[in-house]
């Protein structure tokens, strides 16, 4: 098939030693978005501190609060280096007193070679690392072999896309950009931001994440990494409609998951004052298992239950990390899919109401596109 701009790979994920790494699967110029976050979710500081999830958000401020942010796509896999080649950048609509981006993305410091490993600063002291009690490995300026790169493209480049397309950049933030160029002192006009042919002529935000490329029964059309969380980190959050709760999974899941912990392949990691902020396994029970689909799109795939599905999860072992503080998930196709074509996966929606009204809330804040279907329970319950 004769693929469009938007359908081809721009970053993938990938193992790295004994974990995983974000690549340029091709080119990009200095400035250039390379990765425009398809979905982010803010967080208070107190519902990612005690778990593995504090490992993977980004901190901003807003309302003079400090929150934290969690990105789906490959934002949370950005390994660290002082002299990053991406930055993080998020728009705010001139005049809004909350702070809420509307956009949130990573661009190109300067121009970046197709292979080369994606980089992010955690900050410029080293406390990220001292908290942690992990030391700063300097980075190794990885790049993948120009021979090897199409390899990896293949095995790793998502079939699905996710997120922002043309109507929501065109109707929703080309105007913020418009207005925000002064203030980002950007020397770029706002249209230069993003090469269009780049978006799908459709929005598939949360719920609505669609086949990229032609995809056929039997074919990988993501691989992407969960973190095991424990259930009572996720209750009660917006995160709650995107992770994968224990009661919801299927029992091959459930089979694989028990699997994992009785070869001490699985770790629920916690920590908090009581462990003077040293990260413990503190496993309780599977029932208290949640998986969150942290990378890819994997959580923005539309949850059909039985009905009329057209791809299916694989739960394995994170063999390629070397702390067990998550697992690997494969999004398989049950049947044939055309390019654009919405993704089913057969696992049933979590029933939880209030955490689906406070992921409304956000969304509507920050005007991320979703497909309604995801709200319906709400909106019934509310009638
Ligand atoms: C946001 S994650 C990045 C993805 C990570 N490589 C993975 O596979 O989960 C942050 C974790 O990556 C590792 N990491 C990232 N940059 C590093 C660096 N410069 N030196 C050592 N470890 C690093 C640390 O284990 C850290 O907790």
């Amino acid at each position: 098939q004769e693929l469009a701009s938007w359908q081809t790979c721009s970053t993938f994920l990938a193992p790295s030693g004994d974990s995983w790494a974000v690549y340029a699967a091709r080119p990009f110029k200095a400035e250039e978005i390379v990765e425009l976050t398809p979905f982010f979710i803010p967080l208070r500081l107190e519902e990612t501190q005690h778990s593995v999830l504090d490992n993977y958000v980004f901190g901003f401020h807003r309302d003079d609060k400090v929150f934290n942010v969690v990105l789906l796509g490959n934002g949370a896999f950005y390994n660290h280096d002082a002299q990053p080649n991406l930055k993080y950048v998020q728009v705010i609509k001139p005049g809004d007193t909350d702070d809420i981006p509307h956009m949130v993305g990573f661009r190109a410091i300067r121009d970046i070679a197709a292979g080369e490993q994606l980089y992010v600063s955690y900050g410029h002291d080293t406390g990220w690392f001292e908290k942690r009690g992990i030391s700063d490995k300097s980075p190794t300026d990885e790049k993948i072999d120009a021979a090897m790169l199409p390899l990896y493209k293949n095995k790793y480049c998502s079939a699905a896309y996710a997120g922002v397309g043309l109507p929501t950049w065109k109707g929703k933030i080309l105007p913020i950009l418009d207005a925000v160029k002064d203030q980002l002192s950007t020397t770029l006009p706002p249209v230069a931001w993003m090469d269009l042919t780049r978006l799908a002529p459709f929005d598939a935000g949360l719920s609505d994440a669609r086949a990229k490329v032609n995809v056929q029964k039997g074919d990988h059309i993501e691989q992407s990494l969960g973190l095991v969380l424990s259930r009572n980190r996720v209750r009660g959050t917006p995160l709650g409609p995107i992770a994968f709760y224990w009661e919801n999974l299927k029992i091959d899941h459930h089979q694989h998951l028990i699997n994992l912990r009785d070869n001490a392949k699985l770790i629920l990691q916690y920590q908090g004052h009581d462990t003077e902020w040293q990260a413990v396994d503190r496993f309780v029970g599977y029932s208290e298992i949640t998986i969150l689909p942290i990378s890819g799109s994997i959580g923005m795939v539309r949850r059909v239950g039985n009905e009329d599905y057209n791809c299916k999860l694989i739960i394995r072992s994170n063999k390629n990390h070397n702390t067990n503080v998550g697992v690997t998930l494969e999004l398989v196709a049950t049947r044939d899919i055309a390019a654009g074509e919405v993704l089913r996966l057969n696992i049933s929606p979590s029933e939880f109401r209030e955490e689906y009204e406070l992921l409304h809330e956000e969304m509507e804040a920050s005007g991320q596109p979703h497909h309604p279907s995801i709200f319906d329970t709400m909106h019934s319950e509310e009638l």
